[in-house]
Order: C-alpha cells, then structure tokens, then sequence
C-alpha cells in the first residue's frame, strides 16, 4: 500500500476547515497555506508540464528523467494533506489560487458585477498547429463562471451547462482577456456569459449555467 492510498481523505468539517457536501461550505481564500515558496514550486511544475509536451527524449534519458520524478514523487508523498486543507485553489495570491490542474490565471476586477482576469496558455495546452486545446479554454471558463457566480452570490455554485464557442484561435504564450459575469440569476440559477479575446479579437465566449448548492448539498 503506498502513502497515498493510506491517507485519510474523507475529513469532517471543522471550525477550522469548515466543508459541506461538493465543496467548502465558505469561499476558502488563503494567502499562507503552503508557504511563501508554493507559487514558485507550482510555476516549476508547470513549465515542466510545457517541457515534456514538447520533448522527445532518448531512452537514457527518459531513464534519467524517470529516476528523477520518481525522487519527486517520494518526496511530494511526505507532504500530502486532504482537499479542504490544501493550499491548491485556495491562494487567492497566487495565479489561479495556485491550483495547478487550471490555465494560469491573473484576476484583474473581481466582484459582483463580474470577473476579467489575464490568461496565458503555455506549452502544456497545446492543442494542435501551436495553438491551444479547446477543452483549456473551457476549463478557464468553467472556474472563471464559477468565481463570478460566486461572487455575485457569495456561495459556492455548480456547472449545470457550459457552451463554449470558439470563434477563432486562441494563441499560446501570450497574454489574454477573459471576463465572466452574471447574465441573469434566477433564484439559484446563474446564466453566466464569457468572453475571450486575444486584443480586439474575440477567440471563445462562453454561455453556461450555474446552481448555488443549497446547505449542505453533496
Ligand atoms: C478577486 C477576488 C477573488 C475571490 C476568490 C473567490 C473564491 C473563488 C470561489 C469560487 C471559484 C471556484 C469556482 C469553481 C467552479 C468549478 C465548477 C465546476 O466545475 S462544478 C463540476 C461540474 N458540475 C457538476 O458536476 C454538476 C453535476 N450536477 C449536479 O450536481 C446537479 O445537477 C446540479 C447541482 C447542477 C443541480 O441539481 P440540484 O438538485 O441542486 O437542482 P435542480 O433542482 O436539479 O435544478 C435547479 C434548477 O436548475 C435547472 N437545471 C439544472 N440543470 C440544468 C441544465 N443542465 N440545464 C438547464 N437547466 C438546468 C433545473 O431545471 C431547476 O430549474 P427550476 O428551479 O425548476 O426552474
């Protein structure tokens, strides 16, 4: 059994960490969890995650490589904690909250009239032809339509539907605009509209559906 199929996931709720079905019960924000070093650590994994999109390694040195992450990993399983108190997603300091499974984000206006952040997809989300993987785009605005949707409400809030559409491509290493808002709130449903743009030019916009979870709600 390793480390990790030893841990104990399922943690209750406490003053501390306090957690409720799906998610956190509170919109956890954080700016020490992890240390003053976890930004720097979460960039060092990503530009590795850019590196090996492209590398073609020989087999020495994917030996090599292998050895090395395998150190990695040993040591990353002495530092594992449960969901609600890890600092991914929770480092409102850092891009993305510092969850490293989104395309870097920087917010620039957050509140409840909606949400535009900076966005840079590297290396790691290319898709073909050297520009990026739409399932990217739809993963930045999924969590984008969630934090407006949950500004705009101050809970926390699930995707019933997410539209992408893509009206031209959307380039990598370059930084661009997104904006999520609330088009309309209905009770708990939250029609939420996004767009991105590269410039002038509109890459993706977004048509989705948002439900504030009730107390309580797995
Ligand atoms: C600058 C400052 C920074 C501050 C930082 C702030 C902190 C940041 C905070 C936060 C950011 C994080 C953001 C993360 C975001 C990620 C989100 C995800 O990816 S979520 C995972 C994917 N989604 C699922 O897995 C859902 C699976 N589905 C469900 O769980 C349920 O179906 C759910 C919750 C969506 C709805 O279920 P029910 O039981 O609660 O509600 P029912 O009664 O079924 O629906 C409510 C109403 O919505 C309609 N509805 C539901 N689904 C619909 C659909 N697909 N299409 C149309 N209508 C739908 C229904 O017809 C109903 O309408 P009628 O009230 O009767 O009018």
């Amino acid at each position: 059994m390793t480390e990790t199929s030893k841990h104990e996931w399922d943690i209750p709720a406490t003053d501390d960490s306090p957690h409720e079905g799906g998610f956190r019960a509170d919109l956890a924000i954080t700016t020490e969890r992890g240390g003053p070093s976890y930004g720097a650590m979460i960039e060092q994994v990503r530009a590795f995650m850019g590196k090996v999109r492209y590398a073609s390694p020989t087999p020495e040195l994917a030996d090599e490589v292998i050895e090395d992450l395998r150190k990695l990993n040993a040591k990353l399983d002495t530092m594992l904690v449960d969901e609600w108190t890890s600092p991914s997603g929770t480092r409102i300091d850092l891009p993305s909250r510092g969850n490293i499974t989104l395309p870097p984000y920087v917010i620039t206006t957050g509140g409840p009239d909606g949400v535009e952040a900076e966005v840079t997809f590297g290396d790691f989300h290319l898709g073909g032809n050297g520009v990026t993987h739409g399932g990217h785009v739809a993963v930045a605005f999924d969590d984008l339509g969630g934090m407006a949707s949950a500004l705009k409400t101050g809970g926390v809030a699930r995707t019933a539907y997410l539209t992408v559409n893509y009206r031209s491509l959307t380039p990598l290493n370059k930084p661009l605009t997104i904006r999520t808002w609330v088009d309309v709130q209905d009770d708990r449903k939250l029609y939420v509209k996004g767009t991105l743009h590269d410039g002038d030019r509109l890459c993706a916009d977004l048509d989705s559906l948002f439900i504030k979870l009730k107390p309580g709600q797995p």
